[in-house]
């Protein structure tokens, strides 16, 4: 979801820095050939996480949602020269298609691919880590930012992607849907938790930063 009216999000994507070839390509293998393609975080928001990365200067990134590879490759792009990433999912199908991609990056001994439930996955990680991103189910989205807390370094970030939803944490909430509960509740825990200071960035379908105090 971009919030934008189109002309300005296509200024907005004309004047930030490609993607280059490589990601091109993921995100246009991930269109043709993968469910749901729209998870992928994409141009703009892919140039964000980069950006972001190359600014903290990572040696430790978790995330939390590989999907086909994409905002690994981005976030990656940051990592200090000794750096790795971490990165976890479920879905083993889409092992293939982000090692395949990720194997034409300068990347691909950096990062560490975990399949399986993130949630039983990060109680098994010995790591200190500098940012996190969170990019899964939206319902264990607290889940993930308390498993995560205590391993993220003092001064530290958690992004967390999709906290607009589509808009729909500022609309009547159906009873049933669970996910758009979750999300309110989500950004309410990080707004009311004194441990980070946060910006909520209305980013694509939103990105929530917390830092660590
Ligand atoms: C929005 S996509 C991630 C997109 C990716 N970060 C990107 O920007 O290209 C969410 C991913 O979370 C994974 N996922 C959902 N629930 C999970 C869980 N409990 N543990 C691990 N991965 C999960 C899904 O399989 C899916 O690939």
């Amino acid at each position: 979801m971009n919030f934008l009216p189109t002309d300005v999000a296509t200024y907005a994507d004309d004047h930030t820095s490609p993607e280059g070839d490589v990601l091109q390509r993921l995100n246009r293998d991930t269109y043709a050939h993968v469910l749901h393609p729209r998870m992928l975080s994409g141009h703009l928001q892919g140039r964000l996480l980069s950006m972001f990365a190359h600014m903290i200067r990572p040696r430790r990134i978790l995330e939390i949602g590989t999907f086909t590879g994409y905002s690994a490759i981005c976030l990656a792009e940051g990592l200090a020269e000794d750096g790795r990433l971490i990165t976890i999912d479920k879905n083993e199908e889409l092992e293939s298609i982000a090692r395949r991609y990720w194997a034409e990056t300068p990347f691909a001994n950096q990062i560490e691919l975990h399949i399986g439930k993130a949630e039983a996955i990060i109680p098994t990680l010995n790591e200190t880590f500098d940012l996190v991103f969170i990019d899964a189910d939206k319902e264990n989205y607290g889940l993930y930012y308390d498993l995560v807390f205590d391993k993220v370094r003092p001064g530290g970030f958690i992004l967390s992607d999709n906290v607009l939803w589509s808009g729909k944490v500022v609309e009547p909430v159906k009873p049933a849907d669970r996910d758009t509960k979750a999300v309110i509740s989500f950004n309410q825990k990080i707004h009311t938790d004194s441990r980070v200071e946060n910006i909520l960035l209305p980013v694509r379908d939103g990105v929530l930063i917390a830092r660590k105090l």
